[in-house]
C-alpha cells in the first residue's frame, strides 16, 4: 500500500478492500449537489467536505447575498433572489435554508442530486434546547431554562408564529419545508411528507452512522475515499450539554411526532441502503477512512490527535467557531505553528468554521467571477446580464421588495459575538 501524505487514500486501496464495483476513475465524479443544511446534525462537517471538494475541483459554490447573512435568510423560504450573483450557476449549494425545491431548481442544473443529513430527534433537541437557549424565545420563557419544565408543559411556552420557533418543535420538518405544526396526531401528513422527501433526495445521511452515511455518498456520487475525509466540526462540551433524565426522550419524541416519524422512516431506508451496498464491504471502507482519518490527524496536528479547544484559546481567529451564548462552548482547533508551510495550507481548511470559510469562498469566487467578467467578450457578458435580469432580480430586491424575518431579526449576523446570535 502505498501511504499518501495528509491521510490520503489511494483508489486501488478502496477498490480492492471496500466497496467499488468498477475500477477506480471508471465514472466521473457527480459535482452538481444541493445538501440541505438542517440544524444541529453535524451538518457543519458534511458542508466542509463540500467546500474543500469545491475548491479542489473549481467548482461554484452557490453564496448567499450580504443581506441574507452566512445562510440563505434564513427562516424564510429559499429564493433564487438569495444568490449571490457572483456566483451563479453553481454546482454546489450547502448554506443553511429553508428547503424549496422550485426555486432551488432555478438556480441549480437538471442533474443535481439532492442529499440531507438527520439526526435522532431526542440528542437533536437537546442539542437546539441548549444552543438557542438565548435566542428562541419558547425556551427563554422556560424557568431556569429547564427542559424537564419545557417539556413537562410544551405548549405554555411555545408561540407558532414567533420568529424562532422553528427551533422548538420539528425542526427537520421545518428545513425540509413542510408544516412543523401540523396536528402531532395527523399521521397522513407526516406519511404524505416523508413520500415527499424520498422522491427529491437521492440520499438522507444519519448523523449518528456519519462515517456511513459518507461511504453510501462517495458510492452516490462516485467519489474517492480521499473526497470525504473529515474532521469534526461544531462539537459542544460535555459541560455543555444536558443528561436527558429517563422519560425524555419520549416526550421529546412526542413534541416533535414529525420529525420522529421522518427520522425513524429514513433510518430504516439507510440501513437497507447499506445492505445493498454490503454491509462486510462497508465496515471495510468506514476503516479504510478511519485509518486514513488518522493519518491526516497526525500529519496536521504535529503527530498527535487534535484537541479541540474553547473558542477563547484558539490564537487564529477565523478559526474560532461561533458561539451561541456564555452558557455554551462549541470548541475549535488551532494548528500547530511547527508543521510545514504545505501542511498549514492543506489542513487549515479542515477546520475552519462555517461562518470564515463561507467569507473566504465568496472572496475568491468573486474576484474570479470578475476576472472572468472582465475576459469576457462585450457581446456574451451582455448576454449574461441580460440573463441575471430576466431570471434573477437585482439583490438589493431583497431589501427592499420581500419584507420577511430573517434580516436583523433572525437570530445572529454572522459575527462570532457571544450575544449576537447565528446569523439567519
Ligand atoms: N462527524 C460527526 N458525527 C456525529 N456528530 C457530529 C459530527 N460532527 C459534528 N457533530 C455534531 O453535530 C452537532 C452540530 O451540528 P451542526 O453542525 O449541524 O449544527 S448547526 O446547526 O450548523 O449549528 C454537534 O452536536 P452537539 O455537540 O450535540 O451539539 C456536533 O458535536
Amino acid at each position: 500500500w502505498r501511504l499518501c501524505p495528509y491521510g490520503r487514500v489511494s483508489n486501488m486501496e478502496a477498490f480492492h478492500f471496500g466497496c467499488s464495483h468498477q475500477s477506480p476513475g471508471a465514472k466521473p465524479k457527480h459535482t452538481n449537489i444541493v445538501f440541505l443544511k438542517t440544524h444541529k446534525t453535524a451538518s457543519t462537517t458534511m458542508q466542509n467536505i463540500l467546500f474543500r471538494f469545491a475548491e479542489l475541483n473549481n467548482l461554484t459554490v452557490a453564496m448567499p447575498v450580504q443581506a441574507c447573512g452566512h445562510q440563505f435568510c434564513y427562516p424564510r423560504s429559499f429564493s433564487s433572489h438569495f444568490v449571490h450573483l457572483h456566483t451563479l450557476r453553481p454546482n454546489l449549494i450547502t448554506n443553511h435554508m429553508r428547503f424549496n425545491k422550485t426555486a432551488l431548481q432555478r438556480v441549480m442544473p437538471n442533474d443535481t442530486i439532492y442529499i440531507t443529513i438527520l439526526r435522532e430527534p431526542a440528542s437533536m433537541f437537546e442539542s437546539l434546547f441548549t444552543y438557542y437557549s438565548r435566542h428562541c424565545m419558547s425556551f427563554r420563557r422556560v424557568p431556569n431554562g429547564s427542559l424537564e419544565a419545557f417539556l413537562a408543559e410544551p405548549l405554555r411556552y411555545y408561540r407558532p408564529q414567533e420568529i424562532e420557533s422553528m427551533y422548538a418543535r420539528n425542526t427537520l420538518t421545518f428545513d425540509l419545508g413542510g408544516d412543523k405544526d401540523n396536528s402531532i396526531k395527523d399521521l397522513a401528513y407526516a406519511q404524505n411528507f416523508v413520500a415527499d422527501v424520498e422522491k427529491v433526495f437521492s440520499l438522507v445521511m444519519i448523523s449518528e452512522y456519519f462515517d456511513e452515511s459518507l461511504i453510501l455518498l462517495r458510492h452516490l456520487l462516485s467519489w474517492d475515499l480521499e473526497d470525504i475525509l473529515y474532521v469534526k466540526l461544531n462539537m459542544r462540551t460535555e459541560s455543555s450539554k444536558k443528561r436527558l433524565s429517563p422519560g425524555l426522550p419520549e416526550k421529546i419524541r412526542a413534541w416533535n411526532s414529525i420529525d420522529a416519524y421522518l427520522y425513524d422512516y429514513f433510518n430504516t431506508s439507510f440501513w437497507d441502503k447499506l445492505s445493498d451496498l454490503g454491509l462486510d464491504c462497508v465496515a471495510k471502507e468506514v476503516q479504510l477512512l478511519r485509518q486514513a482519518q488518522e493519518r491526516l490527524m497526525r500529519s496536521c496536528f504535529g503527530g498527535k490527535m487534535p484537541l479541540p479547544r474553547p473558542a477563547a484559546e484558539i490564537k487564529n481567529k477565523d478559526l474560532r467557531p461561533w458561539q451561541p451564548s456564555d452558557k455554551v462552548d462549541i470548541v475549535g482547533y488551532d494548528l500547530p505553528v511547527n508543521i510545514s508551510r504545505e501542511a498549514q495550507e492543506h489542513c487549515l481548511k479542515y477546520i475552519m468554521p462555517e461562518i470564515s470559510y463561507t467569507r473566504i469562498l465568496l472572496h475568491s469566487q468573486s474576484l474570479q467571477h470578475r476576472r472572468s467578467y472582465q475576459n469576457r467578450p462585450v457581446q456574451k457578458s451582455h448576454t449574461l446580464q441580460q440573463h441575471i435580469r430576466t431570471t434573477l432580480p437585482r439583490h438589493s430586491q431583497v431589501h427592499r421588495s420581500q419584507p420577511g424575518p430573517s434580516v436583523g431579526q433572525s437570530p445572529g449576523s454572522g459575527t462570532e459575538s457571544k450575544s449576537t446570535p447565528k446569523q439567519s
